[in-house]
């Protein structure tokens, strides 16, 4: 689905990714791990093209996207859950929710309102709460919420569980759960491991804006020197 060669990127002159290789099969959840500033929120900036790739492939369903500019590759499938959510603070949850709404045209569109209601019933309390007074954890459903409603084939997720309360975590990771039994495809950063390793099937490890490992989970889960290496665990 997602298929990502050699890719380098960076900002004005300062090269941040030097070769970066990974792959996300259809229905697959991929965890991109690795310490801070290592270059994984570069890594999505880069795929969505919110920067400029200066090398290498990034292939989506059997097409070049490294050219494409972000609505283009949102266009094609791919929804972005930002680390910071970035949601629209003058907006309601509900229009926050309408505004990305897009239908894939195959068939009636998984999500819609009443599916985020039902993932997110807090969210259907909060529907005309301006974003801006949201919790954290209600703004962070709000952001998974927005994607999903672009229906996406790729959804991508940056620190989702970053900031919050235990409970409210929790809650998160159960969400993605049950994104991942309906089959969807899931790309997502995370720093917590043990978290990480019950939902994803395969992680790639990134130092210094290059790939050092790739596996499945339960490989990572045994590979107590990787862990030490290069996540400081
Ligand atoms: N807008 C920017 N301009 C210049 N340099 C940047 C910018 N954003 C990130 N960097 C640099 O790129 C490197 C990689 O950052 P990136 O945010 O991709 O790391 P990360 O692995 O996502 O880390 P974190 O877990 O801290 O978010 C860092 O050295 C960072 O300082």
């Amino acid at each position: 689905m997602l298929k990502i060669d050699n890719l380098t990127a960076g900002y004005g002159q300062s090269q941040v990714l030097f070769d970066v290789s990974l792959s996300i099969e259809a229905g697959q959840v991929l965890a991109l791990m690795g310490r801070n500033g290592m270059g994984k929120t570069t890594t999505i900036s880069a795929v969505m093209g919110l920067i400029p790739r200066w090398g290498g492939g990034v292939n989506f369903n059997g097409r070049g996207i490294d050219r494409m500019p972000p609505h283009r590759v949102a266009r094609l499938g791919v929804g972005l859950v930002p680390e910071g959510r970035q949601i629209f603070p003058t907006l309601t949850v509900e229009e926050n929710l309408v505004a990305t709404a897009a239908a894939r045209g195959e068939g009636p569109a998984r999500w819609t309102l009443e599916a985020v209601w039902k993932l997110f019933p807090r969210l259907r309390e909060r529907r005309r709460n301006l974003g801006n007074r949201l919790s954290g954890g209600e703004q962070q459903m709000l952001a998974i919420g927005r994607a999903l409603m672009t229906n996406p084939r790729l959804l991508i997720l940056d620190e989702a569980t970053e900031g919050l309360a235990p409970v409210i975590r929790a809650e998160i990771w159960a969400v993605l759960e049950t994104l991942k039994r309906e089959g969807q495809s899931i790309l997502l950063v995370d720093k917590n491991l043990s978290a990480v390793l019950r939902l994803a099937d395969a992680c790639a490890v990134i130092e210094k804006g290059r790939t050092v490992w790739s596996g499945t989970s339960a490989e990572l889960g045994r590979a107590t020197e990787i862990q030490e290496t290069y996540l400081h665990i």
